[in-house]
């Protein structure tokens, strides 16, 4: 069953260091004022996990990977797997962002082989779709998302609870947002997706993703279909990210 509490996803990206440390204390002092109506993780780079999850302790603040490689273990110079991520503290993974199929040219094949990684270490998956701005300006954005949901998602995921995020490239560190009508529209393409690739009875948590900050989050939150967000540049202080958590 579909959770109903929403997801914020706060993806720092490659910012961050030791002093990033401060806005996980600012953010666990809000959480012990009042307790968020949102689940909430971060994803930090790689080598601020361990501390991350460290300085996190008890607190309603789950932690996550930002990338990792399908294998388990082996001579793969440079690259980290979902086990070493899950021994180091996170339990979480965000997959096939657009800055890695595009920038690094991830194709959704191993997407899907991450993931299948990512299930293997205990890691919960969020896979990200989105089109880019000449397919959405060639009327392919529907046709695009959706392939890449039907070849991202492994066989294995049937029965089993993950997060997918759409996230249109042209929308993504731009300031610019689809209408809160294209958002709904587009978190219903990828529901059938999921439903016509994993079965009727598969469902997932589609958050929303690409230039949320504090004045937008309300709306895009409250638009049906959106279980959540993914946030980047507005996660990296706490005083935006938190006023994001508290717009749920
Ligand atoms: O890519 C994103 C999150 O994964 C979105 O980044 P921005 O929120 O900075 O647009």
């Amino acid at each position: 069953m579909k959770q109903s509490v929403k997801l914020i996803a706060g993806n720092w990206k490659m910012n961050g260091s030791a002093a990033s440390l401060a806005e996980i204390e600012a953010m666990k002092a809000d959480a012990a004022m009042s307790p968020w109506q949102a689940e909430v993780v971060v994803f930090p780079p790689a080598p601020l996990i361990d501390r991350v999850s460290r300085a996190v302790g008890t607190a309603p603040i789950g932690v996550g990977a930002q990338d990792c490689r399908a294998e388990a273990s082996g001579a793969f110079t440079g690259c980290v797997s979902a086990e070493i991520l899950h021994d180091a503290g996170a339990r979480w993974v965000i997959l096939g962002h657009s800055e890695r199929r595009h920038g690094l040219r991830e194709t959704d094949a191993v997407v899907a082989a991450k993931v299948e990684g990512a299930l293997r270490a205990g890691l919960h998956p969020i896979v990200c779709v989105g089109e880019t701005l000449e397919q959405r300006d060639a009327g392919q954005a529907e046709a695009v998302v959706a392939a890449q949901v039907t070849a991202s998602l492994p066989e294995a995921l049937s029965g089993r609870d993950f997060t997918l995020a759409y996230e249109p490239v042209w929308a993504i560190g731009s300031g610019r947002t689809p209408t809160t009508e294209e958002i709904a529209r587009m978190h219903a393409v990828i529901a059938d997706a999921v439903a016509a690739r994993l079965g009727e009875a598969a469902v997932a948590r589609i958050l929303y993703g690409g230039s949320v900050n504090p004045t937008n989050a309300p709306d895009i939150l409250a638009t049906p279909g959106v279980d959540g967000a993914l946030v980047g540049g507005a996660s990296l202080k706490a005083e935006d990210f938190l006023a994001i958590i508290r717009a749920v």
